[in-house]
């Protein structure tokens, strides 16, 4: 029975996603350390990172992470290099090929000539094709190792803890989205610059100096002198191409967490006559991106020059001055051939250099991303966890002790508290009081520092989290809604192809939004712009109502559920909510005593921790108008 359901098993790499109309991906959704079975076939590339280009010591353990989803994709890898072989195949018959032609001309003859120049035009233009699939290939291995990636890191951002992304140690949301969409691209163009250009260029590295060593060892003995020089100077300036990335990729983070915040809070940014701070907050930003960028930049177009410069300049330098020494012994065509490959050669040198750039710029994108899918759960649940099937609701608090975080102050301190199932219990509290909380560790978002919380008798912490927060549904007190449409939303629990549409409507109908929403323009199907933006403030509310409902759980918090519901619709929601779930414990958070009158049997008073008196002495001390008596229970 005990079961390990709630974190989201890994997608084996075995699976197939549907990709594109006529591409599947073998999704290697996972970690390093998960066997790969399907590479036996292919134990060529589980070497792939064995291939010199790959090992090569310049490169960071950073990028040794990839390797898993690199070796995933060996199919189009291996046909992009086949294709590069071709291309490389073409190009050293034809060079040879073209520095005969002047003298086939002249000795053999014109027919000849044509003859071999249509062999040559042949040639180039397999080259060409060859090229083009070449390309194809390898951007289709590159995007499709990055589309892994990011749906392994965004896989294991969902399986994080609430405190990943709230509180004080919270991750900024648009920093993540910003890692999850730009920061991967970048990765994306970085493995196809290295898988383009490493393999196909050290092909071509090899058949052009093999090509210039037949012509002539001493010059190529001479030529290979720049290389060692430009591998120095490509490492330095790499290294310094990383930290000036590293920090191109935070400013650009910024700028995007900045939008997302400020765009969804444009109603208090306009009511406020705010555009001219977060124009001026957003100018700031938008230029520190600016300067790290342009740093970026000109590095990456000095790389080039600087190699371009060293090597061209040096190697025409030596082999001018070892032909004025050889003083003619080598003749005209075989000397042509060989500055042919010459020139053939600087290409792969170069595109080396280009990888080079660009690893070293993709580096802190990896690194950044990976960071998002490394961590320990501090709500972990234990390996006999088992699912709870049923449960009627029977909450108990038993000495809970509960902060946020080291040295940070306590919001709960031994509190003690018993809902029997069926009870209506509201929590009533000054702000930041810590009913939220309750709830939270209800939920088990967060784990109590000490007690414990039984449901059923049975200590929370021993359920598989998944079955614990199927029997607890919560309209939290921010209305939060998808962009979608209304029955995505009402049925959210479920994949939107496989909605109840009764469940959805009887939800709706329930929570007094049916109404509104058949007025819509496509009822049901009506899309609610971006978090629901489309629709009033109550609306939203009855619809998160209704979502609640429509998960039938034996537990519902309502947290501030229904303040922003007038007072017709609040009776008709009470009234609905009373008829469902009068088998059911309720459990209501509300801020005021005003709001859960009548609602409840029995009141919860929350202790305030910053004045260390009971709620019940505040309000007494306010004179804000106590009046338990309304509820029929015990306070
Ligand atoms: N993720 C968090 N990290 C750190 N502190 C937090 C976090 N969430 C809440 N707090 C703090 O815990 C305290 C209790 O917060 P909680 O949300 O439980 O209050 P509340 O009683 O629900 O308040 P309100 O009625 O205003 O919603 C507050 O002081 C708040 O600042």
């Amino acid at each position: 029975m005990a079961q390990l359901l709630f974190r989201p098993p890994p997608i084996r790499p075995t699976s197939s996603i549907p990709f594109a109309k006529n591409l599947t991906i073998s999704s290697s959704i996972m970690p390093s350390s998960f066997p790969l079975p399907f590479l036996s076939s292919s134990s060529l590339f589980r070497l792939l990172p064995l291939v010199p280009p790959f090992h090569s010591p310049l490169l960071s353990s950073s990028f040794s992470q990839l390797k898993p989803y690199l070796q995933s994709e060996w199919e189009p890898i291996l046909k992009g290099w086949i294709c590069s072989a071709v291309s490389v195949f073409c190009l050293s018959v034809a060079v040879p090929k073209a520095g005969q032609l002047p003298s086939i001309l002249t000795t053999v003859g014109y027919d000849k000539a044509v003859s071999e120049g249509l062999t040559l035009a042949t040639l180039v233009c397999a080259r060409s094709a060859a090229n083009y699939l070449q390309h194809v290939f390898l951007w289709e291995a590159a995007l499709k190792a990055s589309f892994s990636i990011r749906t392994y890191v965004f896989g294991r951002v969902l399986e994080r803890d609430l405190g990943f992304f709230e509180g004080n140690r919270g991750m900024d949301a648009g920093d993540v989205a910003h890692r999850l969409t730009s920061e991967t691209s970048d990765v994306a163009d970085m493995l196809f610059s290295l898988l383009n250009t490493v393999v196909p260029n050290a092909l071509q590295f090899l058949v052009m100096s093999t090509q210039m060593v037949v012509l002539s060892p001493p010059l190529s003995l001479i030529s290979a002198m720049g290389i060692p020089c430009l591998l120095i100077v490509i490492g330095h300036l790499g290294e310094r191409l990383r930290g000036i990335s590293r920090r191109a990729q935070v400013t650009a983070a910024k700028l995007s967490s900045h939008l997302n915040e400020v765009l969804p809070l444009m109603l208090v940014v306009k009511a406020n006559n705010g555009e001219m701070n977060e124009h001026l907050h957003f100018q700031r930003l938008a230029c520190e991106d600016l300067i790290a960028r342009l740093e970026k930049k000109k590095m990456k177009a000095f790389i080039p020059q600087i190699v371009q410069f060293i090597y061209i300049g040096g190697v025409i330098a030596l082999c001018a001055g070892s032909l004025i020494a050889s003083k003619g012994s080598m003749d005209a065509s075989k000397f042509l051939s060989f500055t042919m490959s010459l020139a053939l050669l600087i290409g792969p040198v170069q595109g080396m250099g280009k990888a080079f750039n660009e690893l070293k710029e993709g580096e802190p994108a990896i690194e950044r991303l990976f960071d998002l899918a490394k961590f320990d759960y501090e709500v972990t649940e234990s390996p006999n966890a088992l699912d709870v099937c049923y449960a009627t609701g029977d909450i108990k608090f038993s000495d809970v002790t509960f902060r946020y975080g080291d040295n940070m102050p306590l919001i709960l301190n031994g509190l003690n508290l018993h809902i029997r199932s069926g009870e209506r219990v509201a929590l009533i509290g000054g702000s930041g009081g810590g009913k939220t909380t309750i709830v939270k560790l209800l939920l088990r978002l967060y784990d109590p520092l000490y007690g414990q919380i039984l449901l059923d008798n049975h200590n929370i912490q021993e359920a598989t989290l998944k079955s614990l927060r199927d029997h607890i549904v919560l309209v939290p007190q921010d209305t939060m809604l998808f962009s979608g449409t209304v029955s995505e939303n009402i049925g959210y629990k479920e994949a939107s192809d496989k909605l109840d549409m009764d469940c959805v409507e009887n939800a709706a109908k329930i929570s007094n939004a049916d109404e509104f929403i058949r007025e819509l323009p496509h009822g049901y199907q009506t899309s609610i712009g971006p978090r629901g933006s489309l629709l009033s403030g109550g609306q939203r509310q009855r619809i998160a109502i209704a979502r609640a409902l429509y998960q039938k759980s034996s537990i519902l918090v309502l947290d501030e559920a229904t303040s922003a519901l007038d007072n017709k619709s609040e009776l008709l929601v009470r009234e609905a909510l009373e008829r469902v779930m009068a088998d059911h414990t309720r459990y209501c958070v509300a801020r005021t005593l005003s709001k859960v009158q009548n609602k409840c049997r029995w009141f919860l008073v929350v202790k305030d921790r910053i004045k260390n008196k009971t709620l019940l002495d505040l309000f007494a001390e306010t004179g804000d108008g106590l009046a338990l008596g309304s509820g029929s229970g015990k306070p």
